[in-house]
């Protein structure tokens, strides 16, 4: 059986606690810095591991997202990729073999279903059939509040997931919205949506209809700057 944690590589880095694996949820609203908060932990894991003189690759930190565009932008693989949901595990084991972490983003996506498969894959991974994933610690971004899984039940629907009402151990919440720096009235009120919802006749609504381009009071797209993102009344 392949041991784990007991190279030397490992002792040098240590563990976030020596006896707690860490099973996180980093959430927050769209544009608090989620994907920023994932790429500069990995960047800061590199550098260290640099002046420590250890080996870091795609396997020291697994980066994953549910949906491919998630895991393109955070410079990481889609979770089913990385974890054979659609294969058996088969040579995996030394891959792995020296993963400190592994994270998974926009796991509002993500079915009960897989969320099962996710630990049930971890644990023939990293050879670890006893410890929530495997016995490797792992930390879940997304936020509910965006979409949900295509085709099945959201996780927080389910009175009965275990993997993720039980075996989760911290939550960080990420509260300042940055993607609205330059323009922070739009910001606040998409994040007022979040909070009590969207009805017709809200003023947020007005607000965005004074906004459709090429509608008859809206502005002409001529006039909008080129990158800008824009609500439009027909496909583009
Ligand atoms: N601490 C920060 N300081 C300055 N800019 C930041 C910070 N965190 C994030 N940003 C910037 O804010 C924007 C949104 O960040 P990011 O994409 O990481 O948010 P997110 O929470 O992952 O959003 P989403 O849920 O939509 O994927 C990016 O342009 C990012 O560079």
């Amino acid at each position: 059986m392949m041991k784990r944690k007991s190279n030397d590589e490992r002792e040098k880095i240590g563990k976030v606690n020596d006896n707690i694996q860490l099973n996180g949820f980093l959430s927050g609203a769209g544009g608090t810095g989620k994907s920023h908060v994932i790429k500069t932990a990995c960047q800061c894991a590199q550098k260290l591991c640099k002046a420590l003189g250890v080996k870091f690759d795609k396997r020291t930190i697994v980066v994953t997202a549910l949906t491919g565009a998630a895991a393109v932008s955070i410079n990481g693989e889609t979770t089913a990729g990385a974890f054979a949901f659609k294969r058996k595990v088969k040579d995996e084991l030394e891959e792995f073999k020296n993963t400190y972490l592994v994270i998974v983003d926009e796991v509002s996506f993500a079915s009960v279903e897989d969320m099962e498969l996710l630990n049930e894959k971890m644990k023939q991974i990293f050879d670890n059939p006893w410890e929530p994933f495997g016995g490797v610690p792992i930390v879940f971004s997304g936020d509910f509040a965006q979409l949900s899984p295509v085709g099945g039940r959201p996780l927080y629907k389910s009175e009965h997931c275990i993997v993720w009402k039980e075996y989760l151990n911290a939550f960080m919440e990420l509260r300042t919205n940055h993607r609205f720096d330059k323009d922070v009235n739009w910001g606040a009120m998409l994040g007022r949506f979040c909070d009590v919802g969207l009805s017709t006749n809200c003023k947020e609504v007005a607000i965005i209809n004074t906004r459709v381009v090429g509608a008859r009071s809206g502005p002409r797209e001529r006039n909008i700057p080129f990158d800008a993102v824009y609500a439009t009344k027909t496909k583009c």
